[in-house]
């Protein structure tokens, strides 16, 4: 009898080249990789220096992301020195290595987790490494991505491997139905909380149960990106029809009997029935509320209907010093309930949450609705894409006519690498996955939450539960 295996059993065991050492080390076949002005450049200059040439050209893509402008009006032109020079060498290597570049005006440029899978990169049982934490994203189609640094994206494009060190495996089972108003983004807000933000390191993560299945893939991908919060360099779903169908159309996806043959291999991409996993975590979303965070830690939330924590009430000497640290850099006070944090700005974005589905949940609540005196609102689509097709479904003139900056695509406000940054004291509801001190600029202050619920609080002016203004109108 063959060993059962687990899902990322497989999508290792079919990239393994050879293996280094009896420690989990393996040399792994990298089928492809989408790469950011940001983080490339050493890689790029490595292999000049080497006089090294990229082993797959094809399999790479280059798109800008991380620095460049936002403005709806943006040209080519960037307004920032060091991001000039970032993209302006990306080019360079674009070019020099023959590789296919999505650059600030092309209108399939955008986020890259969202590029990705609209240029159907990203196939079931495919392993993709890029230099992005975000990368686990890709788990929603039933791949495997993870993040990996410079010197190995230099490794990765001179050999198309990497040298890898296997993963423990991590199961967590999320039962139950979610509950009206809650979202992917509160499932995977729950998981952190729970587990920490260290909960999953060294794991890879293999999501499944009934509230799992009946996610949308975006919903699922929200999920998956959000995971590497809680230290998980990988975590993905097994590969469904829902994803299948999702992906069909994309550009560079197999068509014909490549196709069918790519689905029955596919179907094939799930963990076997008695396979074994390191650990196990169930969840049950059938209670779960929509989620903030008060803290500077994307594991420091609670229920919108809840308070900010005490310290004293933290046993663990370590932890109620991270909560003492928050609060103070959030500058809240213990006791506070959560509905009643004012708020200056509101950003709907990100690789979490700036997909089409997350801007018709936004919409949702701002149709007919106006934000509130004093809170700047900002909606940064995750794709050049996503934006258009917000404009033909008429979801941009909500927006727009509720008091938002309808902006074209990028990280932006993420993460704050181009001219979208908060000021010092400023404090932000966010669709996006970091909370850190300083995330958004110096001294600004983040609330993570699902896209509707950031959409509520630019309204209400302050933290809001999201129910109040859909059932206002069920
Ligand atoms: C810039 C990049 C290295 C970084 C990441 O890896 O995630 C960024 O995208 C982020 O979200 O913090
Ligand atoms: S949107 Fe934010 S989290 Fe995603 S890749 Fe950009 S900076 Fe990183």
């Amino acid at each position: 009898m063959m060993k059962p295996k687990t899902l990322y059993d497989k999508l290792i065991d079919t990239h393994i080249i050879r293996q280094l050492d009896d420690q989990g080390n393996v040399l792994l076949y990298i089928d492809g990789s989408i790469l950011n002005e940001y983080t490339s450049p050493q890689a790029f200059s490595g292999l000049r220096d080497a006089k090294r040439r990229v082993w797959r050209p094809e399999s790479i893509l280059l798109n800008v992301d991380h620095v460049n402008p936002t403005r709806p009006e943006r040209t080519a032109e960037m307004t920032d020195p060091g991001g000039e020079l970032q993209v302006r060498y990306f080019e360079s290597n674009s070019r020099d290595f023959g590789l296919e570049l999505f650059d600030v005006m092309d209108e399939r440029q955008g986020i890259e987790h969202v590029v990705a899978h609209e240029q159907g990169m990203v196939l079931p049982g495919m392993v993709i490494a890029a230099g992005d934490s975000h990368t686990t994203t890709y788990g929603a189609f039933g791949a495997l991505g993870f993040g990996i640094g410079t010197s190995e994206i230099e490794h990765m494009l001179a050999t198309q491997t990497l040298a890898y060190k296997k993963l423990k495996t991590l199961r967590v089972t999320v039962n139950g139905e979610l509950p009206f108003a809650a979202t992917a983004k509160d499932i995977v807000m729950l998981l952190i909380a729970q587990i920490g933000a260290d909960g999953a390191t060294g794991y890879a993560i293999e999501f499944c149960g009934s509230a799992i299945d009946a996610l949308s893939v975006e919903g699922r991908m929200t999920i998956c990106n959000m995971a590497v919060e809680a230290g998980a360099r990988g975590a993905f779903m097994a590969p469904d029809d829902k994803v299948f169908a999702y992906i069909q159309s994309a550009p560079r996806v197999p068509q014909g009997d490549m196709w069918q043959q790519a689905l029955a291999y596919w179907r094939t991409l799930h963990s076997d029935p008695d396979a074994v996993f390191d650990k196990e975590v169930v969840l049950d979303c059938a209670s779960l509320a929509p989620r903030v965070t008060w803290g500077t830690s994307p594991d420091q939330g609670g229920d919108i209907t809840g308070f900010v924590p005490y310290p004293a009430d933290e046993k663990d000497p370590a932890k109620r010093r991270d909560i003492q640290n928050a609060l103070a850099y959030m500058g809240l006070e213990p006791g506070t309930p959560l509905n009643q944090i004012p708020i200056s700005h509101a950003f709907i974005g990100s690789c979490t949450n700036g997909r089409i589905e997350d801007l018709r949940a936004a919409a949702q609540v701002l149709r007919n609705r106006k934000i509130a005196a004093g809170v700047r609102g900002i909606i940064v689509p995750g794709s050049t894409q996503v934006r258009a097709r917000a404009e033909q479904e008429g979801l941009a003139k909500i927006f727009i006519d509720a008091g938002f900056e309808w902006r074209q695509s990028g990280c932006s406000m993420c993460l704050a690498m181009n001219e979208d940054v908060l000021m010092a004291g400023d404090r932000c509801a966010s669709s996006t996955n970091r909370n850190f001190a300083g995330r958004q600029g110096a001294g600004a202050r983040t609330h993570l939450m699902s896209p509707a619920m950031v959409a509520a609080a630019a309204v209400a002016g302050h933290l809001v539960d999201v129910r109040q203004f859909l059932q206002q109108e069920s």
